[in-house]
């Protein structure tokens, strides 16, 4: 298997050879799959005006913050870490939206002092901003349209039950704090939840705060968050973001007509944009036949990729070395002291002792979910785009893991 900055998927630069120059385990992004990826969301949205706020939860390689600063696209951020990266790789505070999730009030204060606009997420953060901004510093406010919908019940974030946002319910509330303190209010946010193919979610919480809108008079922008699902088997049906677009676009400009005005629509995807773009390339390290089944255990495992063991996600294997093997039915698993299954029953090419077998899907909360769990070090990372492979993280080291120990 080999890598390439075309769209074409036919090959440059061979996955063993980049894991014997950088080692294994690997992780590796094609720069092509996310330009490809920022196109086709502008190309589906080009009916209205439309910002992309890129979720860099799901991959804050400075590289790829910074290819996404080159595409034109800005940032959501949750974390007085992510706020900082986003600086660190070029973007303005301006350019920065925080959507914060029950954080300490003085995270909310440092981002929106420094000019980034926050999507405030309770009732209490609305006071507490009315009481320390009044009408100074516009705002987002996050609404939960109890709307159930995503692929894993860990990653539906708008129905009644789920922790974020303010429930649409206490629209009142809301209002009377607005008014009290005057809050300025441009932009309402919602985030349904991830892994969404279908278009019928995202209309109905569209429609919730298309509704919920006529209620705030000076709104800039509708924040329709992320969540379009991504194909991780090979015949997985995905988001129609020519059908979403057209559906959305239709809505919107009813909704701006019947508003008054013209508002700039945002997204947040994280996972639409960099899942595909990414591979964790690993090494088979022993084939243990056992009476109930056979085992490859590979050099990495939910301290790198977490996914199949937190949300029982598939990610399609490929045994890069051996791609034209006899077809064997195995269970990939980890070398970490838990179970860290990536794979059952997973038909593959023959699978030998030092074959690299490629994970697909790794670019959206891959390397940033992972951990030093058992002591382990995470991977390097390499960036393939216009023609060349570079190292955008160096594996770490013993060091890196004594770092921030106090020795006694
Ligand atoms: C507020 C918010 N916006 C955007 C996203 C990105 O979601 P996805 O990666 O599914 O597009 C998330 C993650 O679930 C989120 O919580
Ligand atoms: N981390 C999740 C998606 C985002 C959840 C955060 N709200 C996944 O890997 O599918």
């Amino acid at each position: 298997m080999q890598f390439t900055d075309t769209e074409t998927q036919t090959l440059d630069i061979d996955a063993a050879q980049l894991c014997q120059q950088y080692g294994s385990p690997l992780y590796v992004y094609q720069g092509s799959i996310i330009r490809r990826k920022v196109q086709a969301l502008q190309e589906a949205f080009s009916g209205v005006t439309m910002k992309i706020k890129y979720a860099c939860k799901a991959n804050t390689n400075l590289a790829v913050l910074r290819l996404m600063r080159e595409l034109g696209v800005e940032l959501d951020v949750v974390s007085p870490g992510e706020f900082e990266m986003g600086k660190y790789a070029g973007y303005a505070p301006e350019q920065m939206t925080f959507t914060p999730s029950g954080v300490p009030y003085e995270e909310v204060r440092t981002a929106v002092d420094e000019g980034a606009t926050v999507n405030v997420d309770s009732i209490s953060l609305l006071e507490w901003f009315g009481q320390t901004y009044g009408s100074s510093k516009p705002c987002l406010i996050r609404l939960k349209p109890n709307v159930t919908a995503g692929g894993h019940d860990k990653i539906m974030t708008a129905h009644p039950d789920s922790k974020f946002g303010i429930s649409v319910t206490l629209l009142d509330d809301i209002l009377a704090f607005v008014n009290k303190y005057s809050i300025n209010v441009i932009g309402l946010h919602q985030h349904t939840g991830s892994d969404i193919k279908e278009a019928e979610p995202f209309l109905k919480a569209a429609r919730v705060l298309f509704e919920a809108a006529m209620h705030f008079p000076n709104l800039q922008i509708i924040d329709l968050g992320g969540g379009f699902k991504v194909g991780y088997k090979p015949d997985d049906a995905v988001t129609d973001m020519q059908h979403l677009g057209a559906e959305i676009t239709e809505g919107f400009r009813a909704f701006c007509a019947r508003y008054g005005r013209e508002l700039q629509l945002w997204f947040e995807p994280g996972k639409y944009l960099v899942s595909e773009c990414g591979y964790l390339l690993t090494t088979a390290t022993v084939v243990k036949e056992d009476p109930a089944r056979t085992f490859v255990h590979v050099d990495s495992g939910l301290n790198h990729l977490i996914r199949p063991m937190m949300y029982g996600s598939y990610h399609h294997i490929l045994n890069t070395t051996n791609p034209d093997g006899p077809l064997k039915t195995y269970n990939v698993v980890g070398y970490i002291c838990e179970t860290d299954t990536f794979a059952t029953d997973r038909e593959l090419p023959e699978v030998r002792p030092g074959d690299v077998l490629a994970f697909l899907n790794a670019g959206a909360y891959g390397f940033t979910m992972s951990s030093n769990y058992n002591a382990r070090y995470r991977p390097a990372e390499v960036l393939v785009d216009q023609g060349e492979a570079r190292l955008v993280r160096r594996r770490e080291t013993l060091d890196d893991l004594l770092r921030t120990q106090i020795d006694l």
